[in-house]
């Protein structure tokens, strides 16, 4: 077995897994890319030193293989791949909703396949990525695969039937914390501070309640009742966010965020 590892669509998350890995002590030398377009290999080779090659000549080089395209490539990906692949590949799939029997149906008896969600924070080292074997997959590959995400961040172990709601949940996560420093960052200049003020006191503000989530030991419930002063400011905010339906709506959006990761599981849902 090589130490050489492939990132076979190197988008986003690609190459957020890409730099990580280089940080983490991979050598660019042992890392293979491969992109659709010939001007995105060229940002990739000139970034991190790795070097592009096509498809088929990754699956030449390496033996571990990681899938990073959007599900509704991922079936055209690997017809092509197919008839490289040889019995010391491991495939790691980083796509939402494509099941590990989806690679098992189409490549050769006994593929080992991981599944994988991580999340873009991969690219400051705090990612979550939570990893599932397929049926072929032993312990020693669902070990590479977390030496490999372990990289840039935390990594999970879950059942595969977990997978879609961990996408919606961790996968999808990071948006919905953007989202919300975006919507306070408006309410900021609603109550006359200058846009670059607000955002540095809410992005602050979300740093350190973060860190106390992480690090306290404390209940989430208990951590906002310690700021909730009795007759106080942050009471009249919280009957606001309960009378406009805030958690319903945060329910409701993760369950629709799951759903959407099943209606990928066929890699052709556009
Ligand atoms: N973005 C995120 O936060 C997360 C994404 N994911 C998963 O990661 C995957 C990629 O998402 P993301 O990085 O956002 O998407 P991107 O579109 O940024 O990346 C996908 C890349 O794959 C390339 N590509 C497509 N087909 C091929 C092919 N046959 N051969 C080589 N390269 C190919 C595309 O090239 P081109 O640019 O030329 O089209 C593109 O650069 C998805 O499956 C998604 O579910 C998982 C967790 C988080
Ligand atoms: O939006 C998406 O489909 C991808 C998967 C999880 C995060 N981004």
């Amino acid at each position: 077995m090589t130490q050489k590892v492939a990132v076979l669509g190197t988008g986003k998350i690609g190459e957020a897994l890409l730099s990580g890995m280089i940080r983490g002590g991979w050598t660019p030398e042992d890392l293979l890319v491969t992109t659709r377009r010939p001007e995105r290999a060229e940002e990739l080779r000139a970034r991190h030193g790795v070097t592009p090659v096509s498809n088929a000549e990754a699956v030449k080089a390496a033996d571990t293989l990681i899938l990073t395209v959007k599900p509704q490539d991922m079936g055209h990906l690997v017809d092509e791949l197919a008839p490289h692949l040889a019995a010391h590949h491991l495939i790691i799939s980083g796509a939402a909703g494509i099941p590990t029997s989806f690679f098992e149906d189409r490549l050769a008896a006994g593929t080992p396949v991981v599944r994988v969600m991580t999340n873009t924070p991969a690219l400051v080292d705090e990612a979550m990525s939570v990893i599932s074997a397929g049926s072929h997959a032993t312990a020693a590959h669902l070990a590479h695969a977390e030496a490999i995400f372990g990289a840039v961040g935390k990594t999970l172990r879950v059942p595969e039937s977990q997978q879609d709601a961990c996408t919606a949940l961790s996968g999808s996560g990071p948006a919905y914390f953007f989202y919300l420093v975006e919507a306070m960052t408006d309410a900021g200049i609603l109550l006359g501070l200058p846009r670059d003020k607000a955002h540095d006191l809410i992005v602050q503000s979300a740093i350190g309640a973060a860190t106390m989530l992480r690090d306290s030991g404390e209940h989430p419930v208990r951590l906002r009742e310690n700021v909730t002063s009795p007759a106080g400011t942050t009471i009249n905010a919280i009957r606001e966010l309960e009378n406009h339906g805030v958690r319903a709506a945060l329910i409701a959006a993760l369950e629709a965020a799951r759903d959407r990761s099943r209606e990928l599981a066929s890699g052709t849902k556009d």
